[in-house]
């Protein structure tokens, strides 16, 4: 049993009384057993008390303890929230000792001990490496870039085949998969081989097989711990599962915390269904539940727990709100995104100006932010950005009206016509282009260096030429907001994106918020100068506002990224038809392992649950399923 002087200095030091539920998961020691928890509900801090009960009952040494995670922002979570519950409590000698983990940190470790004395170490490569390989190959393959989506699929679909190798019978043949996808798939597979490199799933891979083929190497990890815990399991995959077993098939002292409400990274192999096996596999576990949220109002935690529940297949588990205060919840719709973005800023103004850190803006993609960055900065509040890319600021689209609009102004940037001769309708092949791109003099007129060099083969490509210059010269009369539709409606553009959307079934509704952001952001520019410049400065806004981690500063996350917080005033916006579900999820992954609208349902019940006492949700034009159920949730909450 916890030491009651323990139970006493949580107390008095930490103002932390730990519940029956926690304490039951606290004092069970040894053996398999399942956490199934509910958001908010301790899992973090029960885990540490967890692991402060076997260091101050010197039950095993700190550094037999090994507590795993999924993130590093969930692994630096549960470490910090432990220096803060036990510091003056635990020696800090002691409290360093304990193993702290992202199963993807402790497989690379067990690999770098297999190889230590060989020289033919494989490489690892990261995400981005990754990135630029899939899209060098689908380039070499397709003659096209990939756009976003399908790389997202490949990638899911490569590490979803590979996770899977260790069942030995996957067969995706029956999958309506991207076209090329087999070719991409081998082409991928070779290089790697060729150069001696690994990615995230085979170094998974490679443990797993490495622990389990290898005795010494398992005995090796086996006696390295005698406690395993695993928090957030509910984003384990089966590999990632099985090295854990692996490495406690010993002593099976392992617990598995989770909500599986929670899951939302399924694109990545993750898959609650593996909590199931853990319990055929392990049929001594004891299953204890979390079932207290300490985090939010009543009125949060009912209304949260009848919008989740709507998810079939979940484990069955009570959701109770220990907190008894009530507190309104606020749904509110909005004509335009700048009247959505205009009520935040302002209410932020008004109410919670001084709870600033204990503020937070959630947003399904991170193309809500950039219009909500601007008001921000217009009303002086201040941020902190916890996404680490947004995407449109190298997106395609924003990227071709800048350069027809530069191309415009300045006739010797035939870098501009590179970017979208090919969308503009040119009767020209890339050589074609290319050759003057490399010949034409950096001063030279762009249309001067093609007759210079000769370059028109035939009269369509001239007057193609001659048409492109007339366009030029009338888009160059408009002011920015104006050349958009310009080259929207005379110069094709709309037609490529229609087109484009058809051909991938890519929604065009995706684009045509591409192109709304851009309305909006050269709205009252008088020029291409001051344009670029409102551009700068958001991209520079962006990145300056990591400074303001942990300060006086608005968070602003994705949903994603915001697992594991929580806020005093939580503001959940743009949730509006196609963003969230979002499109992708509507039309079905092909990704056989999940299934992408249940995911969304979970994604925005981590958003509903990351809010301590305030909670809005906002949409504008149309909004989400999700606003009708809500309302419908509240108001028969009210009613009964
Ligand atoms: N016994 C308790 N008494 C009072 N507050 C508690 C207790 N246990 C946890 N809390 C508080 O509840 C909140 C949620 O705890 P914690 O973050 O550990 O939950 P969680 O289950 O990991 O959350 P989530 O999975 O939703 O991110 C924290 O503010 C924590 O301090």
């Amino acid at each position: 049993m916890i030491k009651i002087d323990l139970l006493h200095k949580l107390k008095e030091k930490k103002n932390l009384q730990l519940s029956y539920e926690q304490l039951k998961i606290v004092n069970n020691i040894d053996g398999p057993a399942l956490t199934l928890a509910t958001a908010g509900s301790g899992k973090t801090t029960t885990i540490c008390c967890r692991v402060g009960n076997l260091v101050t009952r010197k039950i095993t040494k700190p550094e037999r303890i090994l507590v795993l995670s999924f993130s590093n922002a969930s692994v630096n979570d549960i470490r910090k929230r432990f220096e803060s519950l036990f510091t003056s409590i635990i020696h800090l000698n002691e409290m360093k000792k304990i193993k702290f983990s992202t199963i993807h940190s402790f497989a690379n470790s067990a690999l770098r001990y297999y190889f230590n004395k060989m020289d033919n170490i494989p490489s690892i490569i990261d995400e981005k490496e990754q990135n630029s390989l899939i899209s060098q190959i689908f380039y070499e393959i397709n003659k096209r870039r990939p756009r976003p989506s399908e790389k997202k699929e490949i990638l899911s679909l490569i590490s979803y085949i590979n996770i899977n190798k260790i069942k030995n019978n996957i067969n995706i043949s029956s999958y309506n998969l991207i076209s090329s996808f087999g070719l991409i798939y081998k082409r991928y597979e070779q290089i790697k081989r060729e150069q001696n490199k690994i990615d995230f799933t085979d170094m998974l891979f490679m443990c797993y097989t490495l622990l389990k083929e290898y005795k010494p190497l398992q005995n090796t990890f086996e006696n390295k711990y005698d406690y395993i815990l695993v928090d957030e399991a509910q984003d384990m995959s089966l590999i990632q599962y099985e090295i854990i077993k692996l490495m406690t098939s010993k002593h099976e002292n392992l617990m598995l915390v989770a909500d599986d409400d929670q899951s939302i990274y399924g694109f990545r192999g993750s898959n609650p269904e593996i909590l199931k096996t853990f319990l055929s596999d392990y049929k001594n576990a004891e299953t204890m539940y979390l079932s207290k949220n300490y985090r939010c109002t009543k009125t949060i935690v009912n209304v949260a727990k009848q919008f989740i529940e709507k998810n079939p297949n979940r484990f069955k588990k009570d959701i109770k709100p220990y907190n008894n205060k009530e507190s309104e919840l606020i749904i509110k719709h909005f004509k335009e995104e700048k009247n959505q973005n205009m009520f935040i800023a302002n209410e932020i103004k008004r109410k919670y100006s001084n709870e600033l850190q204990d503020t937070a803006i959630l947003f399904r993609d991170s193309l809500s932010a950039i219009q909500l960055i601007y008001y921000l900065n217009k009303y002086d509040i201040p941020f902190y950005c916890n996404i680490s890319e947004i995407k449109f600021f190298r997106h395609f689209i924003k990227n071709d009206i800048m350069a027809v609009i530069l191309l415009a102004y300045d006739r010797t940037n035939i870098e501009s016509l590179y970017e979208i001769y090919n969308k503009i309708n040119l009767p020209f092949k890339d050589k074609d282009i290319k050759k003057v791109f490399d010949q034409k003099y950096k001063t030279e007129d762009t249309f001067r260096a093609f007759e210079r060099l000769n370059a028109y083969y035939n009269k369509e490509q001239k007057n193609a030429m001659k048409n492109l210059e007339y366009q030029l010269n009338e888009l160059s009369k408009l002011n920015p907001n104006e050349a958009i539709d310009y080259f929207l409606n005379n110069m094709n553009y709309k037609d490529y994106l229609a087109n484009l959307s058809n051909k991938s079934g890519y929604a065009n509704s995706i684009y045509a918020r591409y192109i709304d952001l851009m309305r909006f952001l050269t709205k009252n520019e008088p020029s291409i100068r001051t344009f670029l410049y409102k551009i700068g400065n958001l991209q520079i806004n962006v990145k300056n506002s990591k400074e303001n981690k942990n300060k006086q500063a608005v968070t602003l996350s994705t949903l994603h990224s915001a697992k594991g917080l929580e806020f005093k005033n939580t503001f959940i916006i743009s949730a509006n038809k196609n963003i969230i579900p979002s499109i992708p999820s509507l039309t079905q992954s092909k990704n056989p392992q999940y299934n992408a609208l249940d995911e969304e349902r979970r994604l925005m019940y981590v958003g509903l649950t990351r809010a301590k006492e305030n909670l809005y949700i906002l949409s504008y034009k149309q909004p989400s399923r999700y606003i009708t159920e809500l309302k419908d949730i509240i108001n028969n909450i009210k009613n009964n």
